[in-house]
């Protein structure tokens, strides 16, 4: 039932949600002069990224680093330190690394922009009406910002079982104790990892074949050997069919497909993310989803009313908050300077924040050869390079995929392996040529040179042949 209202407020641009996409969208156009409204229904800005996402999942990550590196200190002629771990304290950092990045999105720096910041549960009531609260939006354009849940399986005693998600993990205060992680994706590595090195006893429960399972193959056996030499325990294959109760400090005993068990006093359940349209009433605006859920988008943004565009994790094709943002340009340009831009996302970066990081841009190898055929990959690693031997951080590789001349992907993985991606995807975005990153100075000794090393493999195989040799020598003989 509808809400009594006060009368119809217009606005040039409706944005609901204000994560990393709304956010995006509802600052440039303010900026730009037009009527704004921002819906945000959670009471604070920011989103998933800020608050149970991007931000403290890598504020975790670098407190478990820390004790990492603490427990390494041989390694680097230092005396070991077991680290005493604090949970609490942990998560205080965590809280204080977010609210400090809470001020960028402060609702009055927005309203300053010219944006109406409106906190409230935004629905459709026609495809040009939204009600918010008490409120009766009328945009002459809206954008779908409201981006994604955790998607929790049907497993048989879950629920009763009580479980951790990306929503509760970064409040978790506990001393260590044992978790078991359902899912073996980005977030899945990433906490596994962080847990395990604060101190947790971690099993590492992957349905598919392996971790990762969209990158590079020879990534996720790196991953997995460096997850499983933290003291995680990594099992593939693993399809969770119920859970019972357990054994006092394990109280979870996870059955297995294949009749095995694994046991753990908390759980984690990070197998994937569903799209937030519930509530929305989307058909009063005609706004149709496709058939995994999401908001079904052409490459302009645009939904199936023309009018109403969608940005971030509510559309995908994938998760990320670069991508949130990135998609916000694209509406920018359309909606905002009505010009037809198209997203392209031949050149989308992705890492997942593991020790090592995995890192990727482009085409996978694999995914290459099965789209071309005449692909070739070369690949050099981080344990013939000065710097990371250097660093004592030598494990991964660098690999680089090209096809007719042209560097068309490329995984990296290993220390910084995201810092190192920028001249990647620079390399595949322009479609450059081996010659453009050779030729190229690289400081030395710096991790960047990796990319080097891997074209220089990919010159090695055609300089080093008799032919050239051949054409040296002539040169040599007959120029004086
Ligand atoms: C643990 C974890 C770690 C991650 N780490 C990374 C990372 O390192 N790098 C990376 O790029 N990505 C990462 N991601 C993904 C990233 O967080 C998301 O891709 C990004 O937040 C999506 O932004 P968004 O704007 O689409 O949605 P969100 O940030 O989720 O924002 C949507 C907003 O809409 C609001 N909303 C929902 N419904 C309504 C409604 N009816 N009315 C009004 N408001 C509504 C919500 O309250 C929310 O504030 C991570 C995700 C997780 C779970
Ligand atoms: N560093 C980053 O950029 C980053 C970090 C975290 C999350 N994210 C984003 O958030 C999204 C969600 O991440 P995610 O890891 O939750 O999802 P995901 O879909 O990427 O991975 C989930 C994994 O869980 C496995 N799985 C599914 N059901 C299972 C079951 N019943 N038992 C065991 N395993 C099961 C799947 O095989 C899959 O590999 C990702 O798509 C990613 O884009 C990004």
């Amino acid at each position: 039932m509808t809400a009594p209202h006060s009368p119809e407020e217009r606005f040039d641009l409706v944005v609901i949600g204000g994560g990393s996409g709304g956010l995006s969208v509802a600052s440039v156009a303010g900026r730009l002069g037009l009527r704004v409204a921002l819906v945000e229904a959670s009471g604070e800005l920011g989103g998933e990224c800020l608050h149970t996402g991007c931000v403290p999942s890598k504020a975790l990550l670098r407190s478990a680093r820390v004790a990492s590196l603490m427990r390494r200190g041989p390694d680097f002629g230092l005396l070991a330190q077991a680290p005493e771990i604090d949970m609490g304290a942990v998560r205080r950092r965590v809280g204080a690394v977010v609210e400090r990045l809470q001020a960028h999105d402060d609702p009055e720096r927005f309203r300053a922009y010219g944006v109406e910041v409106i906190f409230a549960a935004a629905r459709f009531l026609d495809p040009h009406r939204v009600e918010a609260g008490d409120r009766v939006l009328h945009g002459r354009r809206i954008v779908l910002a409201t981006g994604s849940a955790p998607a929790v399986p049907n497993i048989p005693g879950l629920e009763a079982a009580g479980y951790w998600t990306n929503e509760d993990l970064f409040s978790v205060a506990e001393a260590p104790g044992s978790l078991a992680v359902i899912g073996g994706g980005p977030v899945g590595v990433e906490m596994a990892q962080a847990f395990r090195r604060l101190g947790w006893a971690v099993t590492l429960l992957q349905a598919g074949a392996r971790l990762l399972p969209a990158e590079d193959s020879e990534a996720s056996a790196v991953l997995r050997a460096a997850l499983e030499a933290d003291g995680v325990a990594v099992r593939t294959g693993a399809r969770v069919r119920e859970v019972v109760p357990g054994h006092a400090g394990e109280r979870h005993a996870l059955r297995l497909a294949d009749g095995t068990e694994a046991r753990a006093a908390r759980l984690l359940v990070a197998t994937g993310r569903q799209p937030t349209t519930a509530g929305l009433d989307l058909e009063a605006a005609g706004v149709r989803l496709d058939d995994h859920g999401a908001v079904a988008v052409d490459r302009r943004q645009r939904t199936s009313a023309r009018h109403i565009f969608a940005v971030g994790d509510v559309c995908g094709p994938y998760q990320y908050s670069h991508l949130a943002n990135y998609q916000a340009g694209v509406v920018i340009q359309n909606a905002v300077f009505r010009l037809p831009a198209r997203a392209d996302l031949t050149a989308l970066p992705r890492v997942t924040y593991s020790d090592p990081e995995v890192a990727h841009v482009g085409l996978t190898a694999a995914e290459a050869e099965r789209q071309f055929g005449d692909v070739e990959a070369h690949r050099a690693d981080f344990a013939d390079l000065d710097r990371a031997l250097a660093e004592g951080e030598e494990t991964g590789f660098a690999k680089l995929v090209f096809r007719r001349g042209r560097i068309i992907g490329a995984t990296v993985v290993g220390p910084h392996a995201g810092e190192l991606l920028p001249q990647l995807t620079q390399a595949v975005r322009g479609r450059l040529k081996p010659k453009d990153i050779a030729s190229a100075v690289h400081a030395y000794p710096t991790l960047a040179e990796i990319a080097k090393r891997a074209v220089e493999k990919y010159y090695g195989e055609r300089l080093f042949q008799p032919g050239v040799k051949r054409l040296v020598g002539w040169i040599n003989r007959l120029v004086p």
